[in-house]
Order: structure tokens, then C-alpha cells, then sequence
């Protein structure tokens, strides 16, 4: 697993003000998207191109664009939906595909209730969201969805992780895949909750109301 977190001035002012709690819905959403877009800059920095030829007004050329299969984006919902847009602006060209997964806040299983991907992913450049990697049971279920359907290479565009969720995420993929996760920030540890703390709180919430 790669790891990469994200450096500079702009995403760690945003993260301050996403992470106070006086920061209500509107604003917070508007933060995410900012966020992500600042994030996938980073997370797409290896997306495979191929040669394109055009002609602009003044010669022939031969530029890049986007090789196919297309890349795919997949949010894991509720809180990564709030990140599918920022990304989709960035790789407008993207397939995006869905995984509703819920961790039980007693046994802090990940379960699945809804999932909508393609069934072949060999190939693939995935692209998973979620802004939240807490003790890893969501990303590493996520990862293991996208691996048995032949992905080999994944992204995980994540805001906040914790030092023990990064831990069990490395030894739960090993060698099987080429997993480099992109972070705004790695936090200092999990609480009796498997919080993070510092945190910012329950990111669905935050998004979208205690629904
Ligand atoms: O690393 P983990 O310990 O698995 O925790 C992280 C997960 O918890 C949150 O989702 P939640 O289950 O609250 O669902 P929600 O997005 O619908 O709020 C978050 O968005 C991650 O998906
Ligand atoms: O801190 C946390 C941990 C899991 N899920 C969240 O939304 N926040
Ligand atoms: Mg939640």
C-alpha cells in the first residue's frame, strides 16, 4: 500500500474549518467538494493516457487523453457521496459505479446494502471515496469488492485516517493489489468509539443529517 497525504496550506486551512463543529451542512458540503477536488489532483497523477493526435489551428500535434477502459469512480455511500462530484469534475470521462456500506456501530462490521458495479473490472483504474478511514473495516470490505471482480489497481481518496485503520488496510491487501490511498490528513488515533480523533465527527451526519 502507498500512502500519500496531502501537503499543503490550502487543504489544511479547509480542513480546519470542516472539522470545527460550528461548521454547519451547507458549508461543510461545500468544503468536501472543495476538498476532493484538491485531492484528486494528487489521486489521478498516475491515470493512464494514451497518445491523441489533433490538429490545432496552427499545425498537427499529438496530445494525451485518458486511455480506455475508462476509470472507474466508486463513492461509498452515505458519506462518499459527498465526494462524487469534486472527483467527477476532474475526470469528467469516469464510470461510476456504487457501494452502500454501514459499519455497526457496536461491532464496527462493515455491511453492504447496496452495491451497483460492473461485473468485470480487470483492467480497471478504480477510484474508491470515502472521507472517513476510521479502523479500515469499510476500505478493506470496499477493496476486497473491487479485487474479486479482477481490479488490480485501486485508489482510495479518503479525507481523514487513522494510524490503526492505515495499519490493518496494509496487512489486509499485502501483495494482491496496487493500493495507494490519498489522505488530507492522518489523524493522531481511534477513541473508545473508533472515532477519530481529532476528527471532525460522524461524516454522514455532518453531510446529511442523523438520518
Ligand atoms: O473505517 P471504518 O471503521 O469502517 O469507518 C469508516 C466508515 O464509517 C463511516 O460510514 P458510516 O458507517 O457512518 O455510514 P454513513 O456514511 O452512511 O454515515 C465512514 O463514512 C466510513 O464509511
Ligand atoms: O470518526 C469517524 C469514524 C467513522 N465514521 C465517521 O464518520 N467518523
Ligand atoms: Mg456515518
Amino acid at each position: 500500500m502507498r500512502l500519500h497525504v496531502a501537503d499543503h496550506p490550502l487543504v489544511a486551512h479547509k480542513l480546519t474549518v470542516l472539522r470545527n463543529e460550528r461548521t454547519a451542512s451547507p458549508t461543510f458540503r461545500l468544503l468536501v467538494d472543495e476538498l476532493v477536488t484538491l485531492l484528486a489532483y494528487e489521486a489521478t497523477r498516475e491515470v493512464r493516457t494514451e497518445p491523441h493526435p489533433i490538429t490545432t489551428p496552427v499545425t498537427d500535434t499529438v496530445g494525451t487523453r485518458i486511455a480506455d477502459p475508462q476509470p472507474l469512480v466508486v463513492p461509498i455511500l452515505r458519506a462518499g457521496l459527498g465526494m462524487l462530484d469534486g472527483m467527477t469534475r476532474l475526470l469528467p470521462t469516469a464510470e461510476v459505479g456504487f457501494l452502500g456500506m454501514q459499519r455497526d456501530e457496536e461491532t464496527l462490521e462493515a455491511i453492504t446494502y447496496a452495491n451497483r458495479l460492473p461485473d468485470d473490472l480487470s483492467g480497471r483504474q478504480c477510484f474508491l471515496l470515502d472521507p472517513m478511514l476510521a479502523t479500515g473495516g469499510t476500505l478493506v470490505a470496499s477493496i476486497n469488492y473491487l479485487l474479486e471482480r479482477g481490479a488490480r489497481d485501486v485508489t482510495a481518496v479518503c479525507l481523514l485516517a487513522a494510524p490503526e485503520g492505515l495499519k490493518v488496510l496494509e496487512e489486509a491487501i499485502g501483495e494482491r493489489a496496487d493500493v495507494k490511498v490519498v489522505v488530507a490528513a492522518v489523524d493522531e488515533r481511534l477513541d473508545e468509539n473508533a472515532y477519530i480523533v481529532p476528527g471532525l465527527g460522524d461524516a454522514g451526519d455532518r453531510l446529511y443529517g442523523s438520518v
